[in-house]
């Protein structure tokens, strides 16, 4: 079997960011007048990007924002999130052993996330995390973002590979629809920041840690994928 590609979602799946998220958006929303949200509110205002997370906070406290207000506040988003960065993100437990798993079988590993690249690339390079990755697409990488199955696609095809190749591994509805539509395996993680069980999302597999993350379980959903597409040929 030709190496596999693992793809990995960033927010809420390779790395804890919530609490980070949660400043930067409470000090971005003071500015507005909104009271802060919490950790619960974010399972339902983070997915879509930093624009879609502040219209969101707006809607839930009952108010509507235009595109072109965003703009300043996603700006006063940004300057606080990079300065604070890394913040208190860590890595999840047991992602770098998994990595190394996963490298060591010959595994190329890939991330696709909504996050903005100006933020996600210097992120994962302030945990160390950068040069384990052949490629980093992010929210406005392409014109599309997940759950459209071109962001996947495109994630694969600058990685140099084939999508029956590759499995995606995500916390939200967003990374199990993109792989859905992108006809690829999905692995769903319980510790991220989905606002309903990730089991009802019905991917291809749950995991609850890292430790979960083997070579053999990546090597048998790409393998069931390319029986299920050989079979409908
Ligand atoms: O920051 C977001 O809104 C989503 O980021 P993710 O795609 O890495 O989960
Ligand atoms: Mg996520």
């Amino acid at each position: 079997m030709t190496a596999p590609l693992v793809i990995f979602d960033l927010d809420g799946t390779l790395v804890d960011t919530a609490p980070d998220l949660i400043a930067s958006l409470n000090h971005t929303i003071a500015a507005a007048g909104l009271a802060p949200v919490t950790y619960a509110d974010l399972t339902h205002l983070v997915g879509q990007g930093t624009r879609v997370m502040i219209r969101r906070a707006f809607e839930l406290r009952g108010r509507h924002i235009g595109d072109d207000a965003i703009e300043p506040l996603l700006d006063r988003f940004l300057e606080h999130y990079k300065r604070e960065m890394p913040g208190s993100s860590r890595p999840y437990p047991g992602l770098t052993e998994a990595l190394d798993r996963l490298s060591e079988a010959g595994a190329n590993l890939a991330v696709c996330t909504n996050k903005l690249e100006e933020l996600a690339v210097p992120l994962m390079e302030k945990l160390g995390l950068l040069d384990r990755f052949i490629t980093v697409t992010g929210g406005d990488t392409f014109p599309v973002r997940k759950p459209d199955a071109r962001h996947i696609l495109g994630t694969i095809e600058r990685a140099g590979r084939r999508a029956d190749q590759a499995v995606m591994i995500g916390d939200s509805i967003n990374d199990i629809l993109a792989a859905r539509n992108a006809g690829i395996p999905s692995i769903a993680v319980t510790f991220g920041y989905s606002d309903v069980p990730v089991a009802e999302l019905q991917p291809d597999h749950v995991i609850d840690h890292f430790s979960e993350l083997t070579t053999s379980l990546v090597d048998r959903l790409i393998g069931a994928g390319q029986a299920a597409t050989a079979a409908q040929a």
